[in-house]
């Protein structure tokens, strides 16, 4: 846990958590906490219990074992995995946002430009493109002004520019609006640079830490193979350079040069990714 995030509000905590179904356990042994202005990433392969400890974190489910505890009368924005919309009905982005009920217009401009969806606001919601539609449904969450956001999957059907532009956005409002936010992500590359705390699950919770802790973690290795060495290389990338604003790079060692030194790959697929992440780590250690 960040110790900047220390103090803060806890928003919602689980302590022991399991749900047990069909005769045996989803998920067990889940402890975790969010607490205002943190970002926490659920990861972990598919079945391993991460909507499931959502649900308890919403109170969706109650725990059959373990407590979830969360702030009295706390704001919850929640994206689902799957959202049910009737496709063959029109619908417009616009409309969206008060389907669950009425909200004032000027809120729901504000969340719309928020999310960057305004300028489909009068469009057919079956029209959206993948990343279009995540931010329509983030901008459905962020009006009803959340202290917490749940966000299952955010990027899903977005390519991989989209996916980096969505975990940025969810930073973004992360610092305005102060919220703490809960998500569950598949890309390990990408959600490793945008958040505090990750949890890694299969059942139960395996590892947990600052990105950096869980990327050398035996557990998290053992899980997720090849691909936790390479999200470490480009984690340790992200990390050892800033990029000021202008265009000058600042090393680990404080020289200031005109390049970060490295040629790889996918540091120019980040670069627009690498700049912000600096900046918005600047203090860290
Ligand atoms: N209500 C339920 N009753 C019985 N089993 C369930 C129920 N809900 C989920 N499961 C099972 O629990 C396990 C965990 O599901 P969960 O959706 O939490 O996994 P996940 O980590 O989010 O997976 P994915 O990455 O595939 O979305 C799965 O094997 C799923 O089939």
């Amino acid at each position: 846990m960040r110790a900047d995030h220390g103090k803060s509000e806890t928003l919602v905590e689980l302590s022991n958590a399991g749900l047990h179904r069909g005769g045996r356990w989803l998920v067990r042994g889940v402890d975790l906490a969010v607490r205002r202005g943190e970002i926490v990433t659920l990861i972990g392969p598919n079945g391993s219990g991460k909507s499931t400890t959502i649900k308890m974190a919403l109170g969706i489910w109650k725990p059959d074992e373990g407590a979830v505890k969360s702030k009295p009368a706390l704001r919850v924005g929640y994206v689902p995995q799957k959202v049910a919309i009737d496709w063959t009905l029109p619908l417009s982005v616009e409309r969206l946002m008060t389907l669950t009920g009425p909200l004032p217009e000027s809120r729901i401009r504000e969340a719309m430009q928020a999310a960057g969806i305004e300028h489909r606001a009068k469009a057919e919601v079956q029209t959206l493109s993948g990343g279009e539609f995540q931010r329509a449904l983030l901008a459905r969450a962020l009006a009803r002004e959340p202290e917490l956001l749940v966000l299952d999957e955010p990027v899903q059907g977005v390519d991989f520019t989209g996916e980096i532009a969505i975990y940025q956005l969810i930073r973004e409002i992360r610092d305005r609006i102060g919220c703490g936010i809960l998500l569950i992500s598949h890309d390990l590359h990408v959600v490793m640079a945008e958040t505090d705390t990750v949890v890694c699950l299969n059942g139960h919770v395996c590892c947990r830490g600052a990105p950096a802790q869980v990327l050398e973690s035996p557990e998290y290795v053992r899980l997720f193979g090849a691909r936790a060495a390479e999200t470490l290389a480009i984690y340790r990338h992200h990390h050892d350079h800033t990029h000021l604003a202008d265009g000058t790079v600042r090393l680990a060692d404080g020289t200031i040069t005109d390049s970060c030194g490295h040629d790889d790959h996918h540091h120019h697929h980040h670069h627009d990714h690498d700049h912000s992440h600096g900046h918005q780590h600047k203090g860290d250690a």
